[in-house]
């Protein structure tokens, strides 16, 4: 596995939230980052099946792009009720056309869920893939998960995307209630984080 010896780091992502918990997680390395938004790159169409082809497609676009070593996420919430929907289109489902509205995408879970009678708890996890990418194209794949279930009504103002209804297992709290620390420690980006950091930065 190839360590990460440079002091410069592009979190490929256009996702505010996910960047603060980035921000939070490589805080302890003694890296400067930077994000998409201060390279000015486009958003790269993520027309892969997977979390690990999006986020394959994320990394190297803004490593190439840039020259630098660059950091991606691909993520989402898999509804077990739901044949796994929304995952990789989890993004899609707040698509408005112009921006995005979770409060939608999580009503369309709930409803969904509701219209086929799901028995409760409704069984979900979140996922992430992390991608860390070179600009002569190598790259590490560091996969994490965090299981827990559905929640109606929405439960809190904290996070950012689907976190108001999905309370991991263990917890009585919903991501949306957790203070970020708390999140940082058990999440699915968490856990991926653990992996990248022992295989590229410790
Ligand atoms: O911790 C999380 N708490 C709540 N919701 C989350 C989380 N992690 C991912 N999510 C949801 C929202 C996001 O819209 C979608 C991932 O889609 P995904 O394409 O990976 O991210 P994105 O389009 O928002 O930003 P970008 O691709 O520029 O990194 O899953
Ligand atoms: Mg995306």
């Amino acid at each position: 596995m190839r360590r990460f010896t440079g002091d410069r780091l592009v979190v490929a992502t256009h996702n505010r939230g996910k960047l603060e918990e980035i921000r939070d997680l490589l805080q302890p390395y003694g890296v400067t980052t930077t994000s998409n938004a201060d390279h000015d790159l486009p958003e790269p169409v993520e027309d892969g099946t997977t979390f690990v082809e999006n986020a394959r497609i994320k990394a190297h676009a803004a490593s190439k792009a840039t020259g630098l070593p660059a950091l991606s996420d691909d993520s989402g919430i898999e509804i077990e009720a739901l044949d796994n929907a929304p995952g990789v289109h989890t993004a899609d489902w707040a698509e408005t056309g112009n921006g995005r509205d979770f409060v939608m995408a999580m009503t369309r879970a709930h409803d969904e869920l509701v219209a086929r009678q799901a028995p409760q708890p409704w069984r979900a996890r979140f996922s992430c893939t992390l991608v860390l990418a070179w600009p002569d194209g190598h790259d590490e794949i560091f996969p994490g998960t965090m299981p827990g279930r559905i929640v109606w009504p929405m439960r809190g103002d904290r996070g950012h995307g689907y976190d108001p209804i999905f309370q991991p297992d263990g917890y009585d709290e919903t991501f949306g209630e957790m203070d970020r620390w708390e999140k940082n420690k058990i999440s699915h980006r968490a856990d991926a984080f653990k992996k990248l950091i022992a295989g590229c930065f410790d």
